[in-house]
């Protein structure tokens, strides 16, 4: 599965030299082509249901002409909605137009109030999008939320930063469709931030370029391939030695629901021990978990044990204490909450961190991910991929930006963005379950990269898990979360197949 991920200027590069190889008009024959299998798809294969598709004032609009001549041609009532006084069609696009109008393309320059459509196509914008919606466009973009069919983007969704996934501001807006065929190769901006809820379900459409002639990836989607190689099946000659112990330390006063979520989370994950080291008073015992072993923070000895500093950890003195220990240590690492926001208050503490060298993840969402950068949370989700990276590069950690697309970045600007998960995570204390989880990981040996790209992947794999057996995405909680990610992680390595006893 081609998991690779390229900037708009890549994309532009990419198509450059394909063009120079090829026919004029030949890129977008095939794009009109591809779409229109699609299309098919889309409708079950019915021919009579007509298709809408909205053609812009570029190449994007050039591929829906391109498109409706097709479908014209296979029988299907297009029609094309091309609103007047469009600038200068590029040549390819006035080909394709000239195709579209000599066979039995609908023309319309209004959208008729009550058309019943089988699929509506977005091809008002792609990748040469300059600035926010207006006027029409964005009138047309807000028609096609209320459409009952299925909404086909070309490329883009129209509106969408393919680079970052936000609305191509101040105040935009975006077609929210559902399904995007993207052109020559995938981009970061339809995975991460609004790109989800804009792009459904995305297709890449090659157009025939050869994968071996692409540049290396701006990103990459997170996949089991990336940590396929630790999904080990377990020996019947173990013991719970053989699989680390994770100490969760926080629990500042009147916060204990947060380390017992990531504590059951780095149990249900397969650590061997699992202890509650808290900062306040607790209760000695999780009486749902027993196996849990609580220790006040002050006499937890680090020993060899994963560290998963921050959940309800508080900013006390003693908190910066724990914090400075661990920053000492070479213990492995995970820096969640509390712990990342005395990080941020401190730079002799970010120093240690980029100097330690030890497996360290961090996994702020971005609120705290702006505190770290001394930026706004607006800052950070209006380029999270930039975002990611630089607090990567300036703590020398693995980073895990959470939101939707969350990202997964190491010091080398090497990115994944995960494509599990739903919005039942967005729920008090899934963060601390995502924590525990790469806590598990790190404890049972994976390297901090694959367990906080394993973490996040299995994560989300766990909502979905969820979704699938009814529960969700509405009232999901983060104490249903622990099961689930055991549920998940055993089927991988099941299905891994790695590593037979
Ligand atoms: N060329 C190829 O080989 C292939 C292209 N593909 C498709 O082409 C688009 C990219 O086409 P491009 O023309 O570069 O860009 P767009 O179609 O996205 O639109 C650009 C035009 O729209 C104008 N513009 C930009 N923003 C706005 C706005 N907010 N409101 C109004 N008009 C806007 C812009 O002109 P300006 O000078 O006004 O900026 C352009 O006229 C790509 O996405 C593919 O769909 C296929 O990949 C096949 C190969
Ligand atoms: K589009």
């Amino acid at each position: 599965m081609d998991d690779t991920l390229y900037t708009v200027a890549q994309v532009r590069a990419i198509e450059a030299g394909a063009r120079a190889q090829l026919a004029p008009g030949t890129l977008m024959r095939r794009a009109g082509e591809a779409a229109a299998r699609y299309a098919l798809e889309l409708l079950g294969g019915r021919r009579d249901l007509p298709v809408l598709l909205l053609a812009g004032p570029g190449n994007n609009g050039g591929d829906a002409l391109e498109m409706a001549a097709v479908l014209a041609d296979t029988g299907i009532d297009a029609t094309v909605l091309f609103p007047p006084g469009q600038r200068e069609l590029s040549e390819e696009a006035a080909d394709a137009h000239a195709r579209a109008r000599a066979g039995t393309v609908g023309f319309i320059d209004m959208l008729p109030p009550d058309g019943e459509w089988g699929l509506v196509v977005d091809g008002l914008f792609g990748i040469g999008l300059a600035r926010a919606l207006e006027g029409e466009y964005r009138d047309l973009a807000a028609l096609l939320a209320d459409m009952r069919c299925p909404v086909l983007a070309l490329d883009v969704p129209s509106g969408l930063d393919a680079d970052t996934g936000m609305p191509v501001g101040p105040d935009g807006i975006a077609v929210r469709a559902t399904h995007t065929i993207t052109f020559l190769a995938d981009k970061p901006g339809l995975h991460t931030a609004d790109g989800r809820d804009h792009a459904g379900l995305v297709r890449v459409e090659a157009l025939g370029i050869d994968p071996a002639t692409l540049p290396e990836p701006a990103a990459r989607l997170d996949s089991r391939a990336v940590f396929a190689r630790c999904l080990q099946a377990r020996r019947h000659g173990s013991h719970k030695g053989s699989y680390g112990d994770v100490a969760v330390i926080g629990g500042a006063e009147g916060m204990l629901g947060a380390p017992l979520l990531a504590a059951r989370a780095a149990l249900y994950a397969g650590a061997g021990r699992v202890f509650a080291a808290m900062l306040g008073p607790h209760p000695g015992v999780d009486s749902v978990q027993p196996e849990i072993m609580f220790r006040t923070a002050a006499e937890l000895a680090f020993g060899s044990r994963t560290l998963v500093l921050g959940p309800g950890m508080g900013g006390s003195a003693e908190a910066m204490r724990l914090l400075a220990q661990a920053l000492d240590s070479t213990n492995a690492l995970v820096l969640d909450a509390d712990a990342l926001n005395l990080l941020a208050a401190s730079p002799e503490l970010m120093a240690r961190l980029a100097r330690r060298g030890a497996g360290a993840v961090l996994t702020p969402h971005p609120l705290e991910a702006a505190r770290l950068l001394g930026v706004t949370a607006a800052t950070i989700q209006a380029d999270r991929l930039a975002a990611a990276r630089s607090l990567a590069e300036r703590t020398g950690a693995v980073v895990v930006l959470k939101g939707s697309g969350t990202l997964v970045g190491r010091p080398d600007g090497t990115l994944l963005v995960n494509p599990t998960g739903n919005p039942g995570l967005a729920t008090g204390g899934s963060g601390d379950v995502l924590a525990g989880l790469c806590g598990a990981l790190l404890a049972q040996g994976w390297p901090a990269w694959e367990a906080a790209a394993g973490a996040v992947w299995i994560h989300g794999a766990a909502a979905d898990w969820l979704v699938e057996q009814g529960i969700g995405p509405i009232g999901m909680t983060a104490g249903e979360l622990p099961a689930a990610v055991r549920a998940v992680l055993n089927r991988l390595v099941r299905e891994a197949g790695a590593g037979r006893p």
